[in-house]
Formats: C-alpha cells, structure tokens, sequence
C-alpha cells in the first residue's frame, strides 16, 4: 500500500531538550495510524512537524511525497485537515457561520454543514454563539469544521479528551466513515479503548523515541501468553493452556456441561503502554 506519510529520523530538540531523538515510520493511505505515548513524550511536537507548523532540527518528513513544510501552500491546503486544541474558531460568530467561512474557503456548498453537525451530534445547534459553548461542544465544532472538506489527510491532535462517552462513540462512528470514503487519520490519544477501536496500526512513543510500532492485534497476540481463561458452571474461573496439553480439559468442560465462558489472555493496548513507558494510565 502507498505511504501517505513518511518520517525518517526526525529529531528536534528545543534548547538542550531533546523532545524526539529518533523517529521513523510511514502511515499508509487510508489507514487510521495511532500515534500513542505518555504525556511529553513528543506526539504534538510530532504532528506540528508534520503539518508545517514547526521545523525538525535533522531528519525528514514527508506528506503526499512532498516535504511537510509545503502542506501550508494553497495546492495541500484542501488536501489536508487538522484539530489540534488549537480551535481559531470565531466566538462573535454562532456555530453555522463559522462553518459557513470554511466552506466559502474549501469551495464547500453549505449544505455539507448540516450532515458534518449531525455528525459530531450537534444537528440544531446551527445558531449558537460558539462563545457560549462548552469545551466538549468546542471540540466537536473543531471537528465538524475538519470533516467540512473531506480531506485525504486527517490529523487528530487528542480529538475526544473532552467528551463523554456518547459524544466520543459519535466521533469515532464519524472517523470510520470518513475512513470508508478515503481519508487517511493521523490520530494521538491516550485513551487505549480509542486506539484499540479505530486504529489499524499504532505506534507507541516514550522520551522521544518509537518503541513499538504494529497493529494493536498483532502487538497484543505477541505479548499473549499462551493461556485461556475459562468460567465454569460453578461460578469458579480456571486457567487452561492454549496447546494440546488443555484440550482434555476444555473437552471434560464442554461434554459436561460446565463451560460457561472463554477468554484468551492477551494484554489490553493499556497493559502494553504501561509494559513500554513504564508509566500507569490516567
Ligand atoms: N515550544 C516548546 N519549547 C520548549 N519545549 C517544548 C516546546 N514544545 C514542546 N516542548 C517539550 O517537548 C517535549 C515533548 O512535548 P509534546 O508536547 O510533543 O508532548 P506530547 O506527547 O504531545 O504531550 P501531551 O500528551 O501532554 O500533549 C516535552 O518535554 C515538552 O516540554
């Protein structure tokens, strides 16, 4: 599959501190790519290299097979969306004339601005004075604004830290359709169930570095260990080895009527991210 994205040893340091050392991974065309780490771990420092808003100190990045510092020119401007807590939406103005300069600015007809609300869950909410509006509403308009133009290149900086789970199950049902239409999603988070829902693959960041970098079922089965969790009729639980030497067990279960449940022992996303950071999840 085509890289859309393409990062070979970006470092960039600020003063002394080195907040990406060594970094090197390319995003495919039309996959969501999680990009996961503790907090400083450099993920923002990340995305603002890559949308232009910031220059690495050595290494490259690459968008559409171009240096990312040509993503700010008219020629990727439609190409490319970005929600970062950076809002720069007008609070004078309610929520519908806020979309409407964006789809004056992407050549948008202005009935895309209904569907993009019914997607983050804000439909009738047009005449509100983004002033007036909560941190969650905030995010979602941020987003609706993205999804405006339907770019090829999406990037997500934390897109649901302010919203309950309703609002976060909205958003992530709005990126898989975009998703479904094309649309490559460079995502941040720190929410694990967020990343194990959407994305295709993740990389894990830790001091400025990549420590692992795979799909989250890859990464999980490869830490899993070879074991199978089973509830039994009784109400107790019982461990079973995955291999042949569990089979007589699990047959005595099951011909007997005592098998309620199963589970495989793999590790969560948030297991591997505290394996790898060393640090426990908020
Ligand atoms: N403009 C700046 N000047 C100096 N240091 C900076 C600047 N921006 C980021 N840093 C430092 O770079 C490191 C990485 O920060 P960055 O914001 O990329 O982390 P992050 O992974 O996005 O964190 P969070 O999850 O809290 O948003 C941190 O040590 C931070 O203090």
């Amino acid at each position: 599959m085509e890289n859309i994205i393409e990062v070979t040893s970006l470092q960039k340091a600020f003063g002394a501190s080195r907040a990406l050392k060594d970094v090197t991974f390319n995003v495919k065309r039309g996959e969501i790519f999680g990009f996961l780490g503790p907090s400083g771990s450099g993920k923002t420092t990340t995305i603002k290299i890559l949308t232009a808003q910031l220059k690495p100190t050595a290494g490259s990045a690459y968008a559409f097979g171009v240096s990312t510092e040509q993503l700010k020119s008219e020629k990727y401007r439609q190409k490319v969306g970005i929600v970062t807590d950076n809002t720069a939406l007008y609070g004078r103005l309610n929520v519908y004339d806020n979309l409407k300069l964006y789809c004056d600015l992407y050549g948008v007809p202005y009935q895309r601005i209904g569907e993009v609300l019914r997607m983050v869950n804000l439909a009738g909410e047009e005449r509100k004075a983004v002033s007036k509006l909560s941190k969650g509403m905030l995010q979602r308009i941020t987003l609706a604004r993205a999804f405006l133009h339907e770019p090829e290149l999406l990037f997500l900086d934390e897109p649901t830290s302010a919203l309950d789970p309703v609002n976060t199950k909205h958003i992530h049902d709005g990126l898989l359709h975009l998703k479904e239409k094309g649309t490559t999603i460079f995502l941040t988070t720190h929410d694990m169930n967020e990343a194990e829902a959407l994305c295709d693959r993740v990389a894990f960041l830790n001091n400025g570095e990549i420590r692992l970098l795979d799909s989250p079922k890859k990464l999980r089965q490869q830490r899993g260990e070879p074991t199978l969790t089973v509830e039994l009729a009784d109400g107790s639980m019982v461990i079973v080895p995955k291999g042949p030497e569990g089979a007589d067990q699990m047959f005595r279960y099951m011909s007997t009527g005592q098998l309620v449940s199963v589970q495989s022992n793999h590790p969560t996303l948030g297991d591997i991210f505290v394996e790898v950071t060393g640090r426990k999840l908020a």
